[in-house]
């Protein structure tokens, strides 16, 4: 058997980047991936589109959905303010194993609480577990299919408040076209599509941003 995908990121990350240092993490990432094997990361293409709206936003809470290897988590939790929190929830255990480590190596623990198991057991707990009120921003990279349901769910649990923004990856690759006709159809939402490209390669894909109206 031998090593996984996301353990041979690990060790790149082990190997080329400084610890403590979350630009040296993104960038060993995104070298490894694009030069020697291809990962499912969020990338650098799309990756500086969400740094701008990350920044725009400047969230005191963030939910991330889908954490896969940390590397948005790291993108997202760098840009965020001393004393606000990112709650990322990640079902592969396999995978958070990983997104610990390399969230660690970058020296961002203090800021990131990673939560094992399904998005749809986990965010009716949200307010409980966590003590949320409402989360800022949104980011959802998880299973395709689970993006509108999610989003559904946020809204009847009352954890998105006027303003809140979603940003959601892959709407055209692999796709979400569920969650595309949601938000683009609901009166709640205002929606906008930007164009990209799928991390580390020429093929079309995109981020869309939807702000909650209340
Ligand atoms: O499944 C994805 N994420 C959830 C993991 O639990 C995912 C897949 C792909 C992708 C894969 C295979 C391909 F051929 C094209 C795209 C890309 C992504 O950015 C993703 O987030
Ligand atoms: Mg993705």
């Amino acid at each position: 058997t031998g090593t996984s995908r996301p353990q041979r990121m690990l060790k790149a990350v082990q190997k080329n980047a400084t610890k403590g240092d979350p630009q040296s993490v993104i960038s060993a990432i995104d070298y490894y991936c694009r030069h020697k094997e291809w990962a499912m990361n969020v990338g650098d293409d799309k990756g500086l589109i969400l740094d701008s709206v990350l920044m725009e936003v400047n969230p005191s809470t963030v939910l991330e959905l889908g954490t896969y290897c940390g590397y948005s988590t790291v993108r997202i939790a760098r840009l965020m303010s001393p004393g606000s929190k990112l709650i990322t929830v990640e079902f592969n255990p396999a995978f958070a194993e990983v997104a610990r480590q390399i969230i660690a190596y970058a020296g961002l623990q203090d800021k990131v609480t990673l939560v094992e198991g399904s998005s749809g057991d986990l965010i009716p707990k949200m307010k409980e577990r966590f003590g949320i009120k409402y989360f800022d921003f949104v980011f959802l990279d998880h299973w395709k299919d689970s993006y509108a349901p999610d989003t559904k769910l946020l809204e009847d649990c009352g954890l998105l408040k006027k303003g809140t923004v979603l940003l959601a990856d892959n709407v055209i690759c692999p796709g979400a076209p569920e969650y595309l006709k949601y938000v683009r159809n609901s009166p709640r939402y205002e929606s906008r599509y930007y164009k990209s490209n799928l991390e580390y390669t020429k093929a079309e894909d995109g981020l869309e941003k939807s702000v909650f109206l209340g």
